[in-house]
């Protein structure tokens, strides 16, 4: 039977979690701090890490590295509340499989409980491909006819969008139409292998060839012989890995390390990264070599965001698929809930929102869903992010307007960093204020970059 480990400082929130999992018939350990919670897992092996994002002597992404340098197959569900979701946005871009928010709802635990332990893959790369769904974004579409004509062509194809856009989705689409489709597509997450480990798990190693490689093992393009190689957040492989990837492409063989026989294997390769590979080429982080070769093809999809005319077809089928998975009848949204969706940006894109209708869903016991059934951020952030103005009065009027410059402040300096690509001196310079002033407003706002 799968073993979960979970690592929370509180002890209520450790028992509750492993009273749900033990009536499912899993096996849990509970440590109640990172470093407790390591040494768990050197010492046994675990199907499964659900770990809070705050802990008293690490953080979450101190801990999602540690544990994937241990074992990149484990997969890591960050706890976090509701206010860190852009963080727990960044864990995933990092590796981390999935969040979940507090107050956590058990049902949705043991359903990831049940998912996960049957398999160490990310959701998108097992079998079970749920439906593709195209909607009436005219940039949307345009991706998706992109990708219908490509798909038989055997061309490489790089996909840019935000975490969540649906990358993976449109790499196995392709798969799916082209001549390769009854051949293997293999996903890898680039940016959830230490970087050490990135050239084994591609190429393959024989045993003995560096520490820790006490057998042969077989990389990922051995794997996807014949198929299609899905490289995500391609722009985290190491330059050295780079170069051994720019000939295998080019050579068509795949030479493991420690060995000096090529093998032929015949790969189609998919590529896909969330920033322009075009500014990490400028900064002499990605050869422009590789770029020119992963990006025969490219493929744009735009955030949910800027899909307005989709929004509510992609509520409505997460809705289907919730209430389906949880046993729910829940049959519609509120107008205010539907008001919100609109206005809020969903930086988690797609995955964010499948995440806040499924817990939605599970919340609702009649057979419509209103805005108390949605994390307090999103509400929030949607009414103060829009109509500004609406509904003060004399009363809470200097209130009210405090708390909108703030909220757009504090929205302004978030992305500006994000844009700065989390260098904060970059982003100080964007913002034109000193790095000082900086710091002192991430403190006072609380961000979490
Ligand atoms: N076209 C679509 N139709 C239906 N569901 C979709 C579609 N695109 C994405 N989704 C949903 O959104 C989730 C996230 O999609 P996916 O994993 O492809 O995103 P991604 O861009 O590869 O994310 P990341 O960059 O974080 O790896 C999927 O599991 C799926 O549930």
């Amino acid at each position: 039977m799968a073993r979960i480990l979970i690592i929370d400082d509180d002890i209520f929130i450790c028992k509750a979690i492993q009273k749900q999992l033990a009536n499912k018939g899993f096996r849990t350990e509970i440590a109640f701090s990172g470093n407790a919670g390591l040494k768990l897992l050197k010492e046994k092996s675990f199907s499964l890490v659900l770990c809070d994002f705050r802990l008293p002597d690490k953080d979450g992404l101190e801990i999602l590295r540690e544990v994937k340098q241990m074992d990149t197959r484990i997969p890591v569900v960050i706890i976090t509340a509701y206010a860190d979701v852009r963080m727990a946005v960044k864990l995933m871009k990092q590796g981390a499989y999935d969040y979940l928010t507090k107050p956590l709802q058990h049902e949705e635990i043991v359903s990831l409980a049940k998912q996960l332990t049957g398999t160490t893959k990310k959701s998108g790369s097992s079998d079970v491909f749920e439906d593709f769904l195209v909607g009436e974004n005219p940039g949307f579409k345009q991706a998706v006819k992109f990708a219908k004509k490509v798909a038989p062509t055997g061309m490489s194809v790089l996909i840019e969008g935000e975490t969540g856009t649906g990358k993976e989705y449109v790499a196995r689409y392709i798969h799916r139409n082209s001549s390769r489709k009854n051949k293997p597509f293999v996903a890898v997450d680039c940016g959830a292998i230490p970087k050490e480990l990135a050239g084994s798990e591609l190429f393959g190693h024989v045993k003995g060839s560096f520490t820790g490689a006490v057998g042969d093992k077989t990389g990922v393009f051995q794997q996807a012989d014949g198929g299609t190689l899905f490289l995500d957040e391609i722009g985290n492989l190491s330059y050295s890995v780079q170069v051994q990837l720019l000939r295998t492409l080019q050579e068509k063989t795949v030479t493991r390390i420690g060995e000096n026989k090529p093998v032929k294997v015949d790969v189609r390769v998919i590529a896909a990264t969330n920033e322009t590979l075009t500014r990490q080429v400028e900064e002499n982080n990605f050869r422009e070599d590789l770029l020119h070769r992963i990006n025969e093809f490219k493929i744009v999809l735009p955030p949910l965001r800027k899909r307005q005319e989709d929004i509510l077809f992609f509520a409505d089928h997460f809705r289907k698929l919730a209430n389906e998975e949880l046993d729910q009848q829940v049959e519609q949204f509120s107008d205010d809930v539907r008001e919100i969706f609109f206005r809020y940006e969903w930086p988690g894109n797609m995955r964010e929102m499948k995440n806040v209708v499924k817990r939605a869903v599970l919340l609702s016991s009649g057979e419509i869903l209103s805005s108390r059934a949605l994390p307090e951020e999103i509400v929030q952030f949607s009414s103060v992010q829009t109509f500004p103005g609406e509904g003060i009065n004399e009363n809470n009027q200097e209130q009210t307007l405090k708390k909108l410059t703030s909220g757009a402040e504090k929205e302004i300096i978030i992305k500006a960093i994000e844009a700065a690509g989390y260098n904060k001196s970059k982003a100080a310079r964007t913002l034109n204020i000193d790095r000082k002033t900086l710091y002192n407003k991430i403190r006072q706002y609380g961000i979490d970059i």
